[in-house]
């Protein structure tokens, strides 16, 4: 069952909810003798969220690989309820390490005064995994069942319910250009595309139109699992705006990496393009192309294992007012990504999106970090393939305490890469395509906007999360989880969570009306063709607005 809220600011209609939604911040100056002033906002605005729930298609670009099989592997299990043996007795498919699937949201208080959780997927209308359509593409033409062995992720006796599925499944043929993945992926690189980029970027427009129309689609949305690619320059005259960037690939530009195309394809069919690698594949000519195409794009680089926990220990750490002084990270992989990064300069694009993620959490402590000296902060990854998809991430975190101590955090976690990273997968996808059915409407303004074209409201899912210009970037992973929540929750017009917890601490019983503002509010938009009276709890009738059951 989902979440209804009553109240005279949120209507339900057929296929829609509208919610006449307070959003209050706080403006915030510094003075000159160092002291802030403050002033609270409220903008008044009207979230419209389409709850019709669209037949969704998501193509992979690297679905031969490790993450891609067992992402399709996990949707295939859950959907047929397939259950395997192992030596610790009999399995179930799930999705845990998917927020959307498996977790959950503080709604409010019960009678009892006790916090109520609903799922994350109650709030609002969620296309579901299970009836998700799979396809994309691999520069291997190695069958999804055969790939699936090679990933060496799930169990055997899994893997033999799910081949009769998979072997069926050849991924399409690829974009291959060499010098933008390491060279030990040339074996494998025997299902690649010809002819120049146009026709190449032509090509996986016309896959995405043939899924689309096959599985009788209403969307696509097509997401980067493929290799890590070294970055691509970025200059004038080559992809700086989205004619230069056209113009390249028309002039078969050797610096388009084939992300960069099938972004530019993505885009150009409508589709959000995510990048789940640390590569720059949005370069500025990608996101023009997005804004002028009003389509949405995310990324980089699945937050999974590693740098997941960094951006909560870290959290903790400088919330407390402990200072981080040193963190080094180290992991082993055997995976192919492993292989992958075993070249420099693609472990030189996956080292830059592991290191900025401390950024925003110094930046937010001056008294710590009063000089702007960011902590020592290294990365390692080696290659290992005996450990294979299990990567081993160990960690050291040196902070300073109280009276110039140290505290030294030494932490081993190992990361099944890819059953951490399938579930992000899941939840990019489909929050991404929910993000296509929700519109805002400031009470200022005569028409209704959507989101900016690059999707931020993802970042708890990325280690470098792409943001619009002159937006901060946050990386704490609870901010961003409550980034998540809280716009979930003004599409049902329901209030941030506090966590305040007043009524226990002053003991006093809470008003049951409506606020104050929201008063304010509904006497203003009281209409005159349909009135009808509002009853508040307290018995008293103020006004005359259109409510939701008249
Ligand atoms: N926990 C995680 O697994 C994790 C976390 C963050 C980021 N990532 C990133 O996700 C990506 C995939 O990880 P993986 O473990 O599945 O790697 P993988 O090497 O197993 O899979 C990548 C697949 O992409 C294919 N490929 C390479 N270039 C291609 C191209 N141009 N077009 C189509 N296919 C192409 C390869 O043949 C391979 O099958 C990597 O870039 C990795 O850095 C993974
Ligand atoms: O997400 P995370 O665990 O911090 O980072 C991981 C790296 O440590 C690993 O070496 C790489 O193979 C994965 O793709 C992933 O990027």
């Amino acid at each position: 069952m989902s979440v209804k809220v009553h109240s005279p600011n949120v209507v339900y209609t057929e296929d829609c909810i509208e919610s006449r939604y307070e959003y209050n911040t706080t403006s915030v100056s510094v003075n000159s003798d160092g002291s802030y002033s403050a002033i609270p906002r409220t903008n008044t605005m009207l979230f419209k969220t389409d709850t019709c729930v669209p037949r969704l298609g998501m193509m992979l670009v690297g679905l031969g690989g490790n993450n891609g099989t067992t992402v399709t592997a996990g949707i295939l299990a859950n959907k047929y309820n397939m259950c395997w043996n192992t030596k610790d007795g009999e399995k179930k498919p799930n999705y845990f390490g998917s927020i959307t699937q498996a977790g959950t949201v503080g709604l409010g208080m019960d009678a009892r005064g006790e916090e109520v959780h609903v799922p994350f997927n109650k709030i609002v209308p969620m296309v579901h995994p299970n009836d998700i359509e799979v396809d994309g593409w691999d520069i291997s033409s190695m069958n999804m069942a055969d790939a699936m062995e090679r990933a060496r992720v799930l169990d055997y006796s899994l893997q033999k319910q799910l081949r009769p599925y998979l072997e069926k499944i050849v991924p399409r043929p690829s974009i291959y250009c060499p010098d933008f993945i390491a060279a030990n992926q040339g074996d494998r690189a025997d299902n690649v595309l010809a002819g120049s980029k146009q026709e190449m970027m032509e090509k996986i427009r016309a896959d995405i139109r043939d899924f689309k129309e096959k599985k009788n689609l209403d969307k696509v949305i097509v997401l980067w699992t493929a290799n890590t690619e070294r970055f691509c320059d970025v200059t004038e005259g080559l992809n700086m705006t989205a004619e230069e960037l056209l113009n390249s690939i028309q002039n078969n530009e050797e610096e388009v990496s084939p992300s960069t195309i099938f972004a530019v394809a993505s885009i150009l069919e409508g589709c959000t393009y995510i990048n789940g690698s640390p590569q720059n594949t949005f370069v500025p000519g990608v996101i023009e192309l997005a804004e002028m195409e009003g389509v949405y794009i995310a990324g980089d680089d699945f937050k999974s294992g590693q740098t997941k926990y960094k951006s909560v220990l870290v959290d903790f750490l400088v919330g407390a007012g402990i200072k981080p002084t040193s963190i080094v990270s180290y992991n082993h992989l055997g995976n192919n990504d492993g292989k992958n990064l075993s070249s420099p300069k693609q472990f030189r694009s996956k080292e830059i999106s592991k290191s900025n993620v401390v950024d925003d959490m110094v930046e937010s402590n001056k008294i710590l970090y009063a000089d702007g000296k960011k902590p020592d902060h290294t990365v390692v990854i080696k290659y290992v393939p005996y450990v294979a998809d299990s990567k081993r991430a160990l960690d050291e975190y040196i902070s300073e305490i109280f009276m110039n101590g140290t505290n030294t955090i030494v932490c081993h976690n190992t990361c099944e890469d890819s059953l951490l990273a399938s579930p992000l997968i899941l939840d990019l996808v489909i929050l991404a395509e929910l993000c296509e059915r929700i519109t805002v409407q400031l009470d200022s303004e005569p028409q209704s906007r959507r989101f900016t074209s690059i999707l931020s409201i993802l970042s708890y899912l990325l280690k470098a999360p792409l943001v619009p210009a002159g937006t901060p970037v946050v990386n704490a992973l609870f901010k961003q989880r409550s980034c998540i929540e809280n716009i979930l929750k003004a599409c049902i017009g329901l209030q941030p969570g506090n966590h305040m917890l007043l009524e226990h601490k002053i003991g006093a019983p809470l008003q049951q009306g409506f606020s104050m503002s929201t008063q304010a509010n509904l006497m203003k938009h009281a209409t005159t063709t349909h009135k009808s009276k509002i009853q508040h709890s307290n018995g008293q009738t103020h006004g005359h607005v259109k409510t939701p059951s008249q």
